[in-house]
């Protein structure tokens, strides 16, 4: 979901606020048996709730092809079949992109009200590791503080890297903080 527009007040963005849907096919890709059928959801997903339709409510449709029959939800084939690619988020006092599949706080406002707490408790000059990171959103929002002189990001899924990045590249300039990602263990780091 998106609340982004911060130039409205919190209640009402929480009104307007969108929804980033994604399709988990079970199938190898856009091309295999039934996907005339996930156009047509596609098409019907768009026309009632995009930006045409009365109830504007989706921001934007992916699809996930997903052919393992375990209980991990999302494959790692992903395609943007609808509205705008990027979903942007402002937590932390920085602008944040999460893509699907990067993880996402559920309730934005509790965890932009921690990131601000959480910041005040940064020493100055601090080396921060921010495990288990997903997108970096703790990680850049306290590298966005000014408080420290690095900040590292652990994490596992080296597809979030692309949302890290994004978010990454709109961060104020001249921070006087290293920022980076790494795909790595984080239970291997901390060993
Ligand atoms: C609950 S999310 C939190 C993400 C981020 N800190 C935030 O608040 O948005 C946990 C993250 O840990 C990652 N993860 C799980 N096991 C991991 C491991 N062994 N090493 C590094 N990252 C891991 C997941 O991919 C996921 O992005």
């Amino acid at each position: 979901v998106t609340t982004y527009n911060t130039s409205i007040p919190v209640a009402q963005r929480y009104e307007q606020a969108r929804v980033q849907v994604s399709l988990v096919w079970n199938s190898r890709d856009e091309r295999s048996k039934n996907s005339e059928k996930l156009s047509l959801l596609q098409e019907f997903l768009w026309t009632n709730g995009g930006p045409r339709s009365n109830l504007h409510v989706i921001h934007s449709i992916w699809a996930n092809f997903q052919t393992s029959t375990s209980n991990i939800i999302f494959g790692h084939k992903w395609r943007h079949i609808g509205g705008e690619a990027d979903l942007w988020e402002r937590f932390g006092g920085v602008d944040i992109c999460l893509d699907p599949y990067s993880f996402g706080q559920a309730n934005t406002l509790s965890f932009n009200s921690l990131l601000h707490k959480l910041i005040k408790y940064v020493p100055r000059g601090s080396t921060v590791v921010d495990l288990y990171s997903g997108a970096g959103v703790i990680g850049l929002a306290i590298a966005a503080s000014r408080k420290c002189r690095s900040v590292r990001c652990v994490e596992i899924n080296k597809m979030s890297k692309l949302s890290f990045e994004k978010s990454a590249s709109r961060l104020p300039p001249n921070l006087g903080c290293t920022i980076t990602w790494h795909n790595t263990d984080a239970s291997a780091v901390c060993n």
